[in-house]
């Protein structure tokens, strides 16, 4: 994979930083006469690792189709500065095509093969560049996805549900491996998630969407060590619980939302 783009550095670079990765203002989408959201206002920081909660059918994966530019009219302003990457819960790679091809799929690489094995390594799965992705189990699946995804370098990477499908030992490897991405390219990441303790674990930043709109935006502690049911999060557990109109327990572990 290329290394990040260097525009970053020196004082042009400071001001490039300074622009938000995305910026929504009074962002208004309907399905039929049914309003889902409903004046919406967001900035993403450069860099940020924000997680996105929300009751089933709020609008979260509407909000990320808006700012992917898979959706098609909406209202307001959803302004993105830069490339957008996104993945899925289910990897959407082409059947058809080997791992390594999907990887670097419409890219116009020169040397698509080298990059894409590079790209595959990064993610630990140089060994399957040549398998078909229907013998990908749901992890690895996952992986080429990511690989796929942070191959353009993206300013901001779209996360819907990403870890939804795997068991808990896989999602716990691959929740490793996105820190491990997201520190050494550091896009600007939004993830879905039904998960508080996964958004506590993975994020600097905790939005919550209610009636089409950011009802809560919580910092998470930064300085914590980035471990599940942290007690420093314990507080903000609770909120977000609440938030979302789940009863907290005194348990660690998954806390479904739905
Ligand atoms: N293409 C569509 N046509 C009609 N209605 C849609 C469409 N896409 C989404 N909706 C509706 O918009 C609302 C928000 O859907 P969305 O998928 O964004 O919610 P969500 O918060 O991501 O839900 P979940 O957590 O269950 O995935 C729902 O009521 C859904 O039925």
């Amino acid at each position: 994979m290329a290394p990040r783009n260097p525009t970053v550095t020196g004082a042009a670079g400071a001001a490039e930083l300074a622009e938000p990765a995305a910026r929504v203002r009074g962002l208004e989408k309907s399905f039929g006469d049914d309003p889902v959201l409903r004046g919406l206002d967001l900035d993403l920081a450069p860099g940020e690792f924000t997680a996105l909660l929300g009751r089933s059918g709020s609008g979260k994966s509407t909000l990320l189709r808006v700012l992917a530019g898979l959706d098609g009219e909406h209202g307001g302003e959803a302004v993105i500065d830069g490339t957008v990457a996104v993945a899925f819960q289910e990897p959407r790679l082409l059947p058809w095509k080997k791992v390594w091809a999907n990887v670097v799929l419409g890219s116009g690489s020169t040397e698509p093969r080298k990059d894409a094995e590079a790209a595959l390594a990064e993610v630990g799965l140089e060994a399957r560049a040549d398998a078909w992705p229907l013998t990908l189990s749901g992890g690895e699946a996952q992986r080429a996805s990511l690989a796929r995804a942070l191959f353009r370098e993206p300013r901001l990477l779209l996360l819907d549900e990403p870890f939804g499908a795997l068991d808990a030992l896989t999602r716990a490897s691959v929740h490793d491996l996105v820190l491990d991405l997201w520190r050494r390219h550091r896009p600007a990441i939004l993830l879905v998630t039904h998960d508080v303790d996964e958004a506590l674990l993975l994020a600097d930043r905790a939005l919550v969407l209610t009636d089409g709109r950011i009802s809560h935006d919580l910092p998470i502690d930064l300085e914590r060590p980035r471990r599940r049911a942290d007690p420093r999060s314990a507080g903000l557990r609770a909120e977000l619980l609440g938030a979302l109109g789940v009863t907290p327990e005194p348990a660690e572990g998954t806390e479904p939302t739905r």
